[in-house]
C-alpha cells in the first residue's frame, strides 16, 4: 500500500475532487473530519482540552467551540502548541487506524485529504504521491465569496492567510486544474485514478506484510508441532 496526499487552498476544490475520487471507489480519509471526531465529548482529547482551556471553549450542547478555540490560539502561540500537542497525536492515531483498515481490506493506496499538508510538512515524507487541486486566483476568490457569502475583502484576507496556491502547486507531484468545468476536473481525476491504479508502488509494503504473516504462520505451526509431539 502507498499513501496519496491530496491538498489545495481554501475553496480550490479539494472536496469536489475527493468526492469524485470516492465516486470511483477510492478510499479517502478526510483529515478535517478526523480532527472533529477526536475532540468529540467523551474522548481523551476533549477532556484534556476542557482541562486546559476551561468550560469557556464549550458550546451549549457540550461540544468544543472550534471557532472560539481558533480565535484563542490565533494570537497565543503557547496555547496553539498546547492544542496541537493534545490533538495531533490523536489525529495521527485515528488516521493510522483507518489506513490499517484499508490495508487489511487489500486496498493498494489510500488518499489522505489534508488541507495543510505542505504547511505542517509533518506528513509529506509519508506520501508517495502528492496532489494539489489548483484553480486560478480570480476563480478561487469568486468561488469562496459565493460559497461562504463573504465580501471581496473578507475572502481576500482568508486567501492571503494561507500559503499561496501557486507555491503548493510547485511542491506537488500531480496538479488537478480546477478553474474550469467540473467535467474537465473529472477527466483529470480519471487520469489520476488510472495512474494510481496502474502503479506497482504498493508491492514493497504488501510483500513485507505477506512475508511477516508467513513467518508468523510458520512460527505458529512450529510451536504447535513442538507442543503436540
Ligand atoms: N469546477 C468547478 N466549477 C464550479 N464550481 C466549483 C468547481 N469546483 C468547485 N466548485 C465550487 O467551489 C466551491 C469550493 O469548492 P470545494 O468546497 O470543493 O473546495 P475546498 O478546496 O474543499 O474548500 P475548503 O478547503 O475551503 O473547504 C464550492 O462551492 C464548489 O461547489
Amino acid at each position: 500500500m502507498f499513501l496519496v496526499g491530496l491538498t489545495g487552498g481554501i475553496a480550490s476544490g479539494k472536496s469536489t475532487v475527493s468526492s469524485q475520487l470516492r465516486g470511483l471507489g477510492c478510499p479517502v480519509i478526510d483529515a478535517d473530519v478526523v480532527a472533529r471526531r477526536v475532540v468529540e465529548p467523551q474522548t481523551r482529547a476533549y477532556r484534556l482540552l476542557v482541562q486546559y482551556f476551561g468550560q469557556d471553549v464549550l458550546l451549549e450542547n457540550g461540544e468544543i467551540d472550534r471557532q472560539k478555540l481558533g480565535q484563542i490560539i490565533f494570537t497565543d502561540p503557547e496555547k496553539r502548541r498546547m492544542l496541537n500537542s493534545i490533538t495531533h497525536p490523536e489525529i495521527h492515531r485515528a488516521m493510522l487506524k483507518e489506513i490499517l483498515y484499508y490495508f487489511i481490506r487489500g486496498y493498494r493506496y489510500v488518499i489522505l485529504d489534508v488541507p495543510l499538508l505542505f504547511e505542517t510538512r509533518r506528513l509529506t515524507h509519508l506520501m508517495k504521491h502528492t496532489v494539489v487541486v489548483y484553480c486560478d486566483p480570480a476563480t478561487q476568490l469568486s468561488r469562496l465569496m459565493q460559497r461562504d457569502s463573504l465580501s471581496r475583502e473578507e475572502a481576500e484576507q482568508r486567501i492571503a492567510a494561507q500559503m499561496p496556491l501557486s507555491e503548493k502547486r510547485g511542491l506537488a507531484r500531480h496538479v488537478i486544474e480546477n478553474s474550469s468545468l467540473r467535467e474537465d476536473t473529472h477527466r483529470q481525476v480519471l487520469r489520476l485514478h488510472t495512474a494510481l491504479d496502474d502503479s506497482t508502488e504498493y508491492l514493497p509494503i504488501r510483500a513485507v506484510a505477506v512475508a511477516a504473516i508467513a513467518g508468523l504462520g510458520g512460527l505458529f505451526l512450529y510451536m504447535v508441532k513442538l507442543l503436540t509431539s
